[in-house]
């Protein structure tokens, strides 16, 4: 099939300006739900880190990451022809209250592009001050851009529904945050950015005819089978609880703390969207809040279920002037409380190596959350060595995890009784499947960072390659597979970014 992306032509000799085909369907929403705006350059870019795979699954050539013209680009100085770049205006409820409008302070949508993988659109975080940047400067340093690079990437490797990265830009411009950093750019790509922010800021405004056209946009081009509902706007709200309860399902199961939650950090389409202060679990708390910001545990791990229905919830509201029936929109909410728990259910299965469903299994997963818990184990290494336990053998490297043998044994006999009907190869891989060797803790970004700063940016290469097949066994990588070092647990990240 000749598309836009084929290898250059006489027409199109440079492969640094391949003949990207933009769509920028949400410019054609009209003037009320952006402010078009150029990025904001910054001097002399480097490469920080490029995703070569999602660039080849974008179609886009592979020396396109490799040229200085792209590179000026997407760093926001230098124009891509038919693109039409602009910030979105949205709301949001910030750790449960009110905060009123926001917006993109600092991402610049350059427009949405024809792709192999239908219409996708980019964006650049960090790309300078937009009317909706309130006190902030517009920017983002490389310390997150870095974390929100390999996070998105880890995050589609273990196979959760998320916005991608397609590369990372540097720069030396000075950006102030508790010390003085430097500026970079993530280039981001989604089906869509809008987050339930954006509709809670036209119904919050009493925009009703906003409300619907933005509604009947994302109907037509992302739940189409809505229009046919009897109330399409219901249907919606639907939808999208039950994107959002599997999206939440996986973030439990492989234990993954977001960290910031809040209504404009929810996208529509059920994706991991805004990589802040998240953090994988190490030792397994279900307690643990990763945002050093979130004073009150708002966000913490074993709260996100509930905070997932409270952001849908306000969706709901937002929705309601078109929904019209408080009931309906009660009841489509209603499904996140079945789907979630079914999906969390059926995600533990996989990690524990069960194919079918038994009825005691929510007793099993339960008693293993405990265990875990009482045990302070270390949640990634656990699930990765469980893989080898089968009821007869392989139990030693999973018992040298506890302290508590007693209460282990006991769980592990239950687990071995559940096993005994179990096909062991069938077992061992959907486990090995379902449990990543390679997960992004805390000191692994962190150590990438360090040497970021001092321009070397070989670790974050190396840890793009593991994260994005974080289920494979990656020979002489183990260092990156191993327990956290003590100062890992000093590490505050918070919400300056
Ligand atoms: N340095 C900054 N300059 C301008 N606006 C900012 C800055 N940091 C955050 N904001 C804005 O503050 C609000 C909340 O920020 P939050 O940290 O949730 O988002 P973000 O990390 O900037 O981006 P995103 O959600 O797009 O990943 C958003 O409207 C965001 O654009
Ligand atoms: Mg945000």
């Amino acid at each position: 099939m000749s598309t836009a992306f084929d290898t250059p032509t006489s027409a199109n000799p440079h492969p640094a300006a391949p003949d990207l085909k933009w769509v920028n369907s949400f410019a054609g929403l009209g003037a009320d739900f952006y402010t078009e705006l150029a990025p904001s350059p910054l001097p002399s870019p480097y490469w920080v880190g490029r995703n070569r795979a999602l660039a080849r699954e974008l179609g886009l050539h592979d020396q396109w990451l490799e040229s200085a013209e792209t590179l000026a680009a997407l760093t926001g100085n230098q124009p891509l022809a038919g693109s039409r770049p602009l910030a979105s205006v949205y709301a949001g409820h910030q750790f449960g209250v009110w905060a009123g409008q926001l917006g993109d302070g600092r991402a610049i949508l350059l427009g949405e592009l024809e792709t192999p993988r239908g219409p996708q659109e980019i964006q650049l975080k960090g790309a300078g001050k937009t009317p909706y940047s309130r006190m902030g400067d517009g920017r983002a340093v490389l310390r997150s851009s870095i974390r929100e690079f390999l996070c998105s990437e880890a995050m589609h490797g273990l196979g959760i529904a998320t916005t991608r990265a397609l590369c990372v830009t540097g720069s030396d411009a000075a950006v102030r945050r508790e010390e003085i950093e430097t500026a970079a750019v993530v280039t981001r790509t989604a089906p869509s950015f809008i987050r339930f922010g954006h509709f809670e800021h036209f119904s919050y405004r009493n925009k009703p005819a906003q409300l619907k056209a933005l509604a009947d946009y994302v109907i037509a081009r992302f739940y189409p089978d809505c229009r046919e509902a009897r109330q399409p706007y219901a249907a919606l709200l639907q939808a999208v609880s039950e994107r959002t309860a599997h999206m939440m399902a996986a973030w439990q199961a492989v234990g993954f703390c977001h960290g910031v939650m809040n209504t404009d950090n929810m996208s529509i389409l059920g994706l991991t969207i805004d990589y802040g202060p998240f953090q994988f679990l190490d030792a397994f708390d279900p307690g643990h809040i990763c945002n050093h910001s979130d004073d009150h545990g708002r966000y913490a791990y074993n709260k996100q279920p509930n905070m997932a229905y409270w952001n849908l919830f306000c969706l709901g509201q937002a929705l309601l002037p078109l929904i019209e029936n408080q009931e309906d929109a009660l009841a489509a909410l209603e499904s996140y409380k079945t789907v979630f728990p079914q999906a969390l259910q059926a995600r533990m299965r996989a990690k524990l190596g069960l194919p079918d469903e038994h009825e005691s299994d929510g007793q099993l997963i339960e008693s293993t959350f405990r265990l875990l818990a009482s045990n302070k184990v270390d949640y990634t290494i656990f699930w990765r060595r469980l893989c080898g336990f089968t009821a007869q053998s392989g139990h030693e490297p999973v018992r040298d995890l506890f302290f508590d043998l007693e209460s282990f044994n006991a769980w592990a006999l239950q687990y071995s009784e559940r096993l005994a009907p179990v096909d062991i190869a069938q077992k061992a891989d959907l486990m090995l499947k379902s449990n990543p060797k390679y997960v992004l803790r805390n000191h692994l970004g962190e150590e990438a960072i360090q040497a970021a700063k001092l321009k070397d940016f070989s670790q974050v290469d190396t840890l793009l390659t593991l994260l994005q097949a974080p289920f494979d066994e990656h020979p002489g990588q183990d260092s990156f597979a191993g327990f956290p070092p003590d100062w890992a647990s000093s590490i505050a990240i918070s919400c300056s970014s």
